[in-house]
């Protein structure tokens, strides 16, 4: 039975957090892990700047969390408005994202602000912007360079003050390469660039996260606050999180309810268990074979 040490500095919190979407739930940035802590110092760097950011790192490694913290440190005045690029309608995608006057479109009564003039003062969080359509991409390019937005079927443009973060899972200069996305708006973006890397391979997050989701998830749910069994935690940082922190949450949220609050046991984890005997076991096996061994000195040798 072990309980991580207190968290003092690492965590930054999102004021007004009930007004936020429950998809964020955690409305703190538990940053710990020294790439965390160096990306943390780029976000301060860079958040008041008003430069363009694009965030990229893999699906549930906490692009938007870390966005929302960008707008708040900014103190824009505006909204932080969040769109996912892959959820806009392929035939009214522009009307959605700049808006339409009346009559323009089919039953548009009044005319309507769209994401973009919605974010007017704030910050437009784009996510996974490599599924923006090509045609939307030179337009969106145009709006931020000219400041000007022209909603669908109106005859002037109107000013408007939007910070753009972006966020991609993908290589984008690779879509550059492959002539799928706009080379221009991809340098634009690539102004100010943070990178968040997967959850592996910022193993110092690990337990911090655990133990904060814990936290928030057993006030929710009225439960005392368990303990996190030393075995937990090596299962824990064990496993290499394809889902990254949204993959961490569920489990934590897994293992409280079927813990009801007693100690956090592996067997309540519901994740591979980490068993160093069976492991040794095969690196004996691997390390018969003299090509295999020399591939494994190799990354030991980088692990250790
Ligand atoms: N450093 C962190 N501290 C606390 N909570 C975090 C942190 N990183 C991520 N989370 C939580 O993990 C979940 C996933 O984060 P988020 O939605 O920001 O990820 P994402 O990278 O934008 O995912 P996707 O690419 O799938 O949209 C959210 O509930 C978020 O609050």
């Amino acid at each position: 039975m072990s309980r991580q040490p207190p968290i003092d500095q690492p965590l930054l919190t999102l004021p007004e957090a009930d007004k936020s979407p429950l998809s964020i739930r955690a409305k703190a940035l538990v940053f710990i892990d020294p790439r965390s802590q160096q990306l943390r110092a780029e976000l301060h760097e860079l958040a008041p700047s008003g430069l363009p950011v694009l965030i990229r790192g893999e699906s549930g490694t906490g692009k938007e969390l870390l966005a929302r913290h960008i707008h708040r440190e900014s103190e824009r005045p505006g909204l932080f408005v969040a769109v996912n690029c892959g959820s806009l309608s392929p035939s009214r995608g522009e009307a959605e994202l700049f808006g339409y006057t009346a009559g323009s479109q089919v039953g548009a009564a009044s005319s309507r602000a769209g994401w973009f003039g919605s974010a007017n003062g704030g910050t437009l969080y784009l996510d996974e912007i490599g599924d923006l359509p090509l045609g939307l991409q030179s337009k969106l390019l145009a709006a931020l360079e000219t400041r000007e937005v022209t909603r669908v079927g109106a005859g002037q443009a109107l000013p408007v003050d939007v910070r753009l973060v972006a966020a991609t899972s993908i290589d984008l200069a690779q879509a550059v390469a492959a002539g799928k996305f706009h080379e221009r708006l991809f340098h634009y973006l690539d102004e100010g660039r943070l990178v968040l890397p997967p959850l592996r391979e910022r193993i110092g997050d690990i337990l911090p996260l655990a133990e904060y989701f814990l936290g928030i998830h057993a006030q929710r749910l009225s439960l005392g606050l368990p303990l996190l069994s030393a075995s937990a935690q090596q299962v824990l940082e064990a496993h290499s999180w394809p889902g990254n922190t949204r993959e961490l949450e569920s489990v934590i949220h897994f293992a409280l309810l079927v813990s009801r609050g007693a100690e956090i046991l592996p067997e309540h984890l519901n994740l591979p268990s980490f068993d160093l005997v069976q492991l040794s076991a095969q690196l004996r096996v691997l390390a018969a074979d003299p090509a295999q061994r020399a591939a494994l000195r190799q990354l030991l040798g980088e692990l250790l």
